[in-house]
């Protein structure tokens, strides 16, 4: 718990500047927004932020109380650093709908960004984050249609395109002018996001407290490592992010790649065998050789069908190493493994499918889906799908009916279903 003594985190009682002009908005309030696109909008004072959360209440609640301040805390292998985050000018819980399409609506505002999750992008209908965009985008445009560019933060391959075809689908019955405006107003920006961020607990709050004098009920951990690469138009203007290290570039294909692949794809595997193996944070899986063995030759897997050069590749990886293993940072494994079925698809089986080309059968990747079948069967499984994927995997055929869920002809091929279920029995007995 914070430190009650400790006066509360406010602008007054930490005496930062006042609340910046919104000019961006931000849907999906939560730690790594915070952690990331916020520190980046803090380096450039004439920009504040106005954020959403999508269900949650409490968190808006509590950083207004704190007039949108935060503690970060940033922790490697040597001592916790914190900084007192500045760049949230208001934040709102999701269902503050006048505000949001004000904001949405409002030539002030240049730019969305959004964490939203990845099924996020694949889940529309009433009150989905896509219906709530739709909505502020309509507004905009019947005010005027000032152009604004939408910045998705979600680990997807292609997350502008993903989110283009969300909006695409979800407007298709809308009228011709609004649909045209979409298409010629709204840019969408490509994104590589990176920096681990897992979810705080109340001995960190003590541990802010303990750093700045201050009482946070809202703090974030992270690590000291942070990226983003972008990709697109903003026609708008946007916040100097390259004074934080942003990066603009043309192409983001490869950089995606090297993420999902290399980080997401290492952490998905660690998330699914780690806990069949008895560890519960991405550091302590570090230190199991048969989970540091599969993490590697995960790497040397995929490293055979990624685009960037060898020698960017092996940076990456021992990078990774030291990211991975730092005991700052207790990464809950059960954290990542959520949405396995939105997942899976974008960090392991482009590289299992090119193996298969080439006749080879990755035991990394056998090992990930024999880890998400006994994560389907023994948990508890929060994914857009889960009532599908827990029936299929507890029938008599689950691995074929389970792996069909993600791709229908890997689920035909059969020495890949049948080492999975293999892998099953042999992470069983070494659990
Ligand atoms: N935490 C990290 O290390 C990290 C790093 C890179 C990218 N990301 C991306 O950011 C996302 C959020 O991570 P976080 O650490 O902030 O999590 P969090 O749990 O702190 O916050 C999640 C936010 O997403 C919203 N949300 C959840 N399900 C939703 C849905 N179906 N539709 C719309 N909004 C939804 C929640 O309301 C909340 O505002 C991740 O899913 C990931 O795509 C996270
Ligand atoms: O956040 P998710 O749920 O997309 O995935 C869990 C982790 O792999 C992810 O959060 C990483 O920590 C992050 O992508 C690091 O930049």
């Amino acid at each position: 718990m914070p430190d009650n003594a400790a006066p509360r985190l406010s602008r007054a009682s930490a005496s930062t500047r006042p609340p910046a002009p919104v000019r961006a908005v931000h849907l999906g309030l939560g730690a790594f927004h915070r952690a990331h696109q916020a520190v980046y909008t803090m380096s450039d004072s004439d920009w504040g932020i106005a954020a959403y959360t999508f269900r949650n209440t409490t968190l808006p609640r509590t950083l207004t109380e704190q007039d949108g301040l935060y503690t970060l805390q940033v922790r490697g292998d040597g001592k916790p650093r914190a900084e007192i985050v500045d760049a949230i000018s208001r934040a709102h819980p999701g269902g503050d709908t006048d505000r949001w399409l004000a904001d949405l609506a409002s030539p002030d505002v240049a730019l969305l960004t959004l964490t939203i999750t990845e099924p996020g992008y694949r889940t529309g209908g009433h009150g989905s984050a896509i219906d709530r965009v739709v909505a502020g985008l309509r507004g905009r445009h019947r005010a005027g249609g000032d152009p604004i560019a939408l910045v998705p933060c979600d680990n997807l391959p292609g997350n502008g395109g993903v989110l283009r075809d969300a909006l695409a689908a979800a407007t298709r019955e809308e009228d011709a002018a609004f649909r045209a405006w979409l298409e010629e107003h709204v840019s969408f920006v490509d994104t590589v996001v990176d920096r681990i961020t897992p979810a705080a607990t109340d001995e960190d709050a003590a541990t802010a407290a303990r750093l700045t004098g201050f009482a946070d009920h809202a703090p974030v951990v992270t690590e000291p490592f942070s990226e983003w690469l972008l990709a697109g138009r903003f026609p708008l203007g946007r916040p100097a992010w390259e004074n934080a290290g942003a990066r603009f570039v043309d192409d983001l294909a490869a950089f995606q790649q090297r993420k999902l692949w290399f980080l997401n794809g290492a952490h998905t595997l660690l998330a699914y065998t780690g806990p069949a193996l008895g560890c519960t944070t991405v550091d302590e899986a570090m230190q199991h050789p048969t989970l540091m063995a599969l993490t590697e030759s995960w790497w040397d897997t995929a490293a055979r069908h990624a685009t960037l050069p060898e020698e960017d590749l092996r940076d990456y990886r021992q990078r990774l190493l030291q990211r991975f293993a730092s005991p700052g940072i207790r990464h809950h494994l059960l954290h990542i493994a959520v949405n396995g079925s939105q997942k899976i698809p974008a960090r392991i089986l482009p590289v299992l499918r090119a193996e298969r080309s080439a006749g080879r059968l990755p035991e990394p990747a056998v090992a990930v889906l024999a880890g998400w079948l006994i994560h389907l069967r023994d948990r508890e499984v929060a994914d857009p799908r889960a009532d599908e994927l827990v029936a299929l995997a507890r029938s008599g055929n689950g691995a074929r009916q389970v792996v069909a869920t993600v791709d229908s002809e890997l689920a035909e091929d059969g020495a890949l279903i049948s080492a999975v279920d293999d892998y099953v029995e042999h992470l069983r007995s070494a659990g």
